[in-house]
């Protein structure tokens, strides 16, 4: 008898496949996005860069369910977005995806315990007082949790966002330039955090970024130009980033 060994399939987080977006038409047509494919394994930070206008914010919500491709496929887990009617994707993002803004969109008349645990309110689903104490312990906020936003300063805010993205234990966590309305100081705290939430809390996250500092935190860096993958980074540094960036055409980083 003989005896064959698999490799265990592992799927991956999010998964896109030749994915391309076309806005507009005739003349007017833009292709923010061509022939993309690409898969993030699961407990890995992603960072994406790519000059103004690369296609990044495309990348994202094309990745995240908030637009559907023009064609290709997108998977998260092993749910294809790109099949999804709207209400599907609204459930799903609610329910399986984290999202963290540049401007956190607290709701402002709730306390913060109010706002990190919406998504489950919204979803009809109690409240896991072990993950709830875990995530509140994590983004350091456990003395504020009865404050309202307004109270909080930027930092601290972002990482109420955090908080919340992370309440639903989501498949990913898409992070649209967390950092770009933060000071040098406290932006490294909130990217502290994602980093301790990828390496201790097994997230996976994928973030959108301007700045080679914070797409330093990242496994790896993916590239984009002119809506093409061009290049991935891993173990990136500051440094090789910005050279990798100046190459793209995009002036001037560090
Ligand atoms: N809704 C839209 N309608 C038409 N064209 C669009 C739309 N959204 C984006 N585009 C175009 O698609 C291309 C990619 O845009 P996208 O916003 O994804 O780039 P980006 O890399 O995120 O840019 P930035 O760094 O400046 O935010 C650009 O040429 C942009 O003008």
């Amino acid at each position: 008898m003989s005896t064959q060994t698999f490799a265990p399939v592992v799927t991956p987080a999010l998964r896109l496949a030749g994915v391309s977006k076309v806005y507009g038409s005739g003349d007017g047509q833009v292709h923010a996005l061509r022939n993309v494919s690409i898969e993030l394994r699961r407990g890995t930070f992603t960072a994406v860069m790519g000059p103004s206008g690369s296609g990044k914010s495309t990348f994202l919500h094309c990745a995240a369910g908030l637009d559907q491709p023009t064609s290709g496929q997108v998977w998260l887990g092993d749910a294809e977005l790109s099949k999804m009617k709207e209400t599907q994707l609204t459930v799903l993002r609610r329910e399986r995806i984290g999202f963290v803004f540049q401007a956190y969109n607290l709701l402002s008349s709730l306390t913060v315990l109010q706002n990190i645990t919406l998504p489950l309110r919204l979803a009809g689903k109690r409240v896991d007082r072990g993950l709830l104490d875990q995530v509140v312990r994590s983004v350091g906020l456990a003395d504020r949790m009865n404050r309202l936003p307004s109270e909080l300063s930027g930092g601290q805010q972002q990482r109420v966002a955090i908080a919340r993205a992370l309440i639903t234990r989501p498949d990913a966590v898409f992070a649209d330039e967390p950092t770009g309305a933060l000071d040098t100081r406290t932006a490294r705290q909130v990217l502290e955090l994602l980093r301790h939430v990828v390496t201790d809390m097994g997230q996976t996250v994928l973030m959108v970024t301007h700045d080679p500092v914070a797409a330093s935190y990242a496994d790896s860096v993916v590239f984009l130009a002119d809506g093409q993958l061009a290049g991935e980074m891993r173990r990136p540094t500051p440094e090789r980033i910005a050279a990798q960036m100046t190459h793209l055409g995009e002036p001037d980083l560090v």
